[in-house]
């Protein structure tokens, strides 16, 4: 978690440089349809590795997506803390029950 955190704050940090020498600052000066584009692609081309690709290729598009992922957050200024923390409230609670209570 600790690198999710660093990532983080590196985001936080290049989302105001110079978009010709940072690809987050670009993103950003793109807007949130660039991002939220950007993070769509990332999941579709790890979801294609996961069916047909090799071991390495899920891992690196699988970074690719948390990347982006990472950056949609900061662009809507959601912490990675708000998410970790709906997760945690969560745990213990069997994803099949929470379905089925939702159907009732
Ligand atoms: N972890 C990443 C990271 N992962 C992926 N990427 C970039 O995400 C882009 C993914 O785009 P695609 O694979 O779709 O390839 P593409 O064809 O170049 O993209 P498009 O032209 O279609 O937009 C590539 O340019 C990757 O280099 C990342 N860019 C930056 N980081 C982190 O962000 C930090 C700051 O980066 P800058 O803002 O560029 O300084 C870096 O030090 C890293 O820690």
């Amino acid at each position: 978690m600790d690198t999710l955190k660093r990532l983080e704050q590196v985001i936080a940090e290049r989302r105001n440089a110079s978009p010709d020498e940072s690809y987050v600052a670009r993103l950003n000066a793109e807007g949130i349809e660039k991002i939220a584009q950007k993070l769509g692609e990332e999941a579709i081309e790890a979801v294609i590795a996961s069916l047909s690709g090799s071991r390495e290729e899920v891992v690196t598009e699988s970074a690719d997506l948390l990347f982006h992922l990472m950056v949609l957050l900061q662009a809507r200024r959601i912490k990675l803390d708000e998410v970790l923390a709906e997760l945690d409230r969560r745990d213990g609670v069997s994803g099949l029950e929470e379905k089925a209570s939702r159907s009732e």
